[in-house]
């Protein structure tokens, strides 16, 4: 009876994940979505990336430009030291209502805060909002379109510190060349590029790693 993707997804993990299990949630949903129906969930190719960028950073704070349905608030929450924070900003409600039972339903709600609204209108709130001064790391994967703009509203927000790591997802597919463009010439980045895959699809795509110089 879920009507949109995002509850299908919802229901299928109440059903058939383990409450309380981080490492359950991910798998499952990654079944759900290579057996059931496709969904823009980073993956678990592409996740298994995103997972050795975490451990090797090991943020205390993390930004996420783009809950979907917490697959990877889940994913990367599961890997966070206690103590540390992980914030989501998703504009679209009903994401974000999903994304905040699948957070819950992890045990992550106490690691994971998602905030509902644009990051055009929230980046510029964040200091304020959350005793937080500068992010360890980005995470995003939002409108392909507002990679780079965002990027530099991060900056001149001041959100950003020498080493803070931003990875981008979908950098090949769909696809954000001018995102790629600015953080691969700028001398403010270090980039690196991974090659990987498309979520449950053998199409190809990547993550780029970029560290903010300062
Ligand atoms: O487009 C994508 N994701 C972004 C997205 C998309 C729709 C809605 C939202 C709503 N959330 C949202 C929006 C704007 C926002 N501003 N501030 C917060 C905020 C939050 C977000 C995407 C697409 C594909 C893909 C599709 C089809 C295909 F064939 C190949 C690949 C694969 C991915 O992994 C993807 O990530
Ligand atoms: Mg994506």
């Amino acid at each position: 009876t879920g009507r949109t993707r995002p509850e299908r997804l919802l229901q299928y993990l109440q059903k058939n994940g383990t409450r309380g299990d981080a490492n359950n949630v991910v798998d499952t949903i990654d079944r759900f979505c290579g057996t059931v129906e496709w969904a823009m969930n980073v993956g678990g190719e592409k996740g298994k990336i995103v997972d050795k960028v975490v451990l090797e950073t090991n943020p205390g704070t993390v930004l996420e430009l783009g809950t979907y349905c917490g697959y990877s608030a889940v994913r990367m929450g599961r890997l966070l030291a206690p103590g540390s924070r992980l914030i989501t900003l998703e504009m679209n409600p009903a994401y974000a209502k999903v994304a905040k039972e699948v957070i819950a339903f992890a045990g992550l709600d106490k690691q994971v805060e998602v905030l509902v609204g644009s990051t055009t209108e929230l980046i510029p709130q964040l200091k304020k909002k959350l005793d937080i001064d500068t992010f360890d790391m980005i995470f995003l994967d939002h409108w392909k379109q507002s990679y780079l703009p965002d990027t530099k509203l991060l900056e001149e927000c001041g959100l950003l510190r020498k080493g803070t790591v931003l990875l981008a997802d979908n950098v090949i597919c769909p696809g954000t060349p001018d995102y790629l463009q600015y953080v691969r010439s700028s001398p403010k980045y270090l980039s690196q590029h991974f090659p990987s895959v498309l979520e449950y699809t053998n199409a190809p795509d990547g993550l780029e790693k970029s560290v903010y110089l300062g």
